[in-house]
């Protein structure tokens, strides 16, 4: 059951169009303001669309646990409505995939030692490493993490690195991120937004191209084989 956007346009994007089958990964790159944050909370109904299906079920019509498994929107910031909430509280909030238990996803992620902790108390990236929690304990069909790794140190920025590459984490996985490192080493194909449009969708090995890249980022990022780097 693929993912498929069919010619959305709104203020800030123009004729988007594209789909993703169950099981397949994407990253979603531009530059800031592009509406890359736009772009998911249409694709998961947040804004809602009759342009976005998942097979023949628009997400912004069905509620519930129904919805719950089909589409799932991790911001890049935690907001709750009762932030005194302990994180294994607010981690069954979102308790879909039966399969896994809270105490083995906080494990998972590195933060079991913050299982009692209200979440007001959280630093910005435990916030964002118990958003990761909540995304594996939703276990939807498509997941999309808006900046998953933007608060992180770099040991837990590896372990998400490990976490997202992993195949079998979540079925479907759509990364929005300026780390174009991460966007390198996962490897998945490559979403590119300009000027509200789909200006790139295809292969990463592709997309990264030092030529390719000269073109979109004027010379401020260099493919070194291994990584790719920031020209500062
Ligand atoms: N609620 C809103 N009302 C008005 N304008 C908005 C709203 N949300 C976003 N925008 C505008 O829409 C445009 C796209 O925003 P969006 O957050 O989707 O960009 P982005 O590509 O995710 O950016 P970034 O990489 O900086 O996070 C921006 O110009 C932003 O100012």
């Amino acid at each position: 059951m693929p993912l498929q956007i069919s010619n959305y346009t709104d203020a800030i994007l123009s004729g988007i169009s594209f789909s993703l089958e169950k099981g397949k990964h994407l990253v979603i790159l531009g530059a800031n303001g592009v509406g890359k944050s736009t772009l998911a909370k249409v694709l998961c109904g947040l804004i809602p669309s009759e342009a976005v299906r998942v097979d023949d079920i628009i997400p912004s019509k069905v509620y519930g646990e129904k919805r719950a498994g089909i589409i799932n929107y991790i911001p890049p910031k935690l907001e709750i409505y009762d932030s005194y909430l302990p994180v294994e509280d607010f981690l069954a909030l979102s308790h879909f995939n039966r399969n896994l238990t809270i105490d083995a996803v906080l494990e998972r992620v590195g933060i079991a030692h913050l299982k009692g902790k209200p979440c007001r108390l959280l630093s910005s990236g435990e916030s964002q490493l118990l958003l990761t929690a909540s995304a594996l304990l939703h276990g939807a069909d498509y997941t999309i993490f808006d900046e998953p790794t933007a608060n992180l140190d770099p040991v837990r920025m590896r372990l998400l690195f490990a976490l997202l590459k992993e195949e079998r984490t979540l079925p479907s996985k759509l990364i929005i991120t300026h780390n174009l490192d991460l966007a390198y080493r996962l490897g998945f194909d490559i979403l590119y937004l300009h000027e509200g449009e789909v200006a790139f969708h295809g292969r990463s090995s592709e997309f990264f191209e030092q030529s390719h890249l000269d073109r979109l980022y004027d010379g401020a990022v260099r493919n070194i084989g291994t990584h790719v780097v920031t020209a500062l």
